[in-house]
């Protein structure tokens, strides 16, 4: 289980508060869309949550552990247990979408895997099995550098997957792709979540949020508007965000 009680941050020299005590209790398993204006502080939220920004106060408690108390062991469990996805993911740009899956995010692959590009045949199949049902299948073999911003965001989700990431952070995964495209890919994290407890917290458009998450948070100003199970929003919740 996953717990963040009063998280907040401020940045800045006038440390202007982006996120306002935050708080929620999350399962494994849930697929949560994250909603809200521009500058309502969905990025930082996942930022915070990958700990690559620093908390100003509150508490998160990820499997018992004390993550913000617990320092750098903290922090390292959550950057090899999680996989945060930013807008522009980071690729290796010469190499092939199969081998970004497979070599994985420098930090999280032994230096000899990445020297020697030496992977084991169930690692090859489960990377192709990802890159299908991302609907990159035909992209397997394609420079990383050759790729669009939406191909590069799957591949890069495909590499989360493939490496095993226990948490999915994805800041605005979709953004850029066709809606046929960007169904499913949705519908790949949500049976991931379903199939294999994942957990996926991602920035996503309204509309989308309806109609794959499982649990939707509204964002306005820093706060939780509301959080409440995925469905349509009504207009009054709209009108919150
Ligand atoms: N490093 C920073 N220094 C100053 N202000 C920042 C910094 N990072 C974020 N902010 C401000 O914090 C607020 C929230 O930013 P954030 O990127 O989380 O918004 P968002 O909801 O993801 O917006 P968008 O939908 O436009 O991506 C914004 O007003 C932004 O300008």
């Amino acid at each position: 289980m996953i717990r963040v009680e009063g998280l907040s941050k401020s940045v800045g020299a006038d440390r202007v508060p982006v996120l306002r005590d935050i708080q929620f209790d999350m399962q494994q398993g849930e697929m949560i869309g994250v909603v809200g204006s521009s500058g309502s502080g969905k990025s930082m939220l996942l930022k915070c949550l990958a700990m690559m920004e620093k908390w100003d106060s509150g508490r998160f408690t990820v499997d018992g552990a004390e993550i913000i108390k617990e320092g750098w062991s903290g922090k390292r469990k959550i950057k090899r247990e999680w996989a945060y996805l930013e807008q522009n993911p980071q690729l290796y740009p010469r190499r092939t979408a199969l081998k970004n899956v497979l070599i994985g995010r420098s930090g999280q692959t032994p230096l000899w895997r990445m020297v020697t590009g030496m992977v084991r045949s169930d690692d090859y199949m489960g990377a192709m099995d990802y890159l299908e049902g991302l609907g990159l299948l035909d992209k397997a073999h394609q420079t990383a550098e050759k790729l669009s911003g939406g191909e590069k965001q799957r591949v890069a989700i495909a590499r989360a997957l493939a490496h095993g990431a226990k948490v999915v952070l994805a800041d605005e995964p979709v953004i850029g792709l066709d809606p046929h495209t960007a169904d499913t890919v949705l519908e790949t994290l949500r049976k991931l979540c379903e199939e294999e407890r994942a957990t996926v917290i991602a920035v996503l458009p309204i509309e989308m949020a309806e109609k794959h998450a499982t649990r939707i948070w509204g964002l306005a100003g820093g706060k939780i508007a509301f959080d409440i199970r995925g469905r349509r929003l009504t207009q009054q919740e709209k009108n919150m965000i």
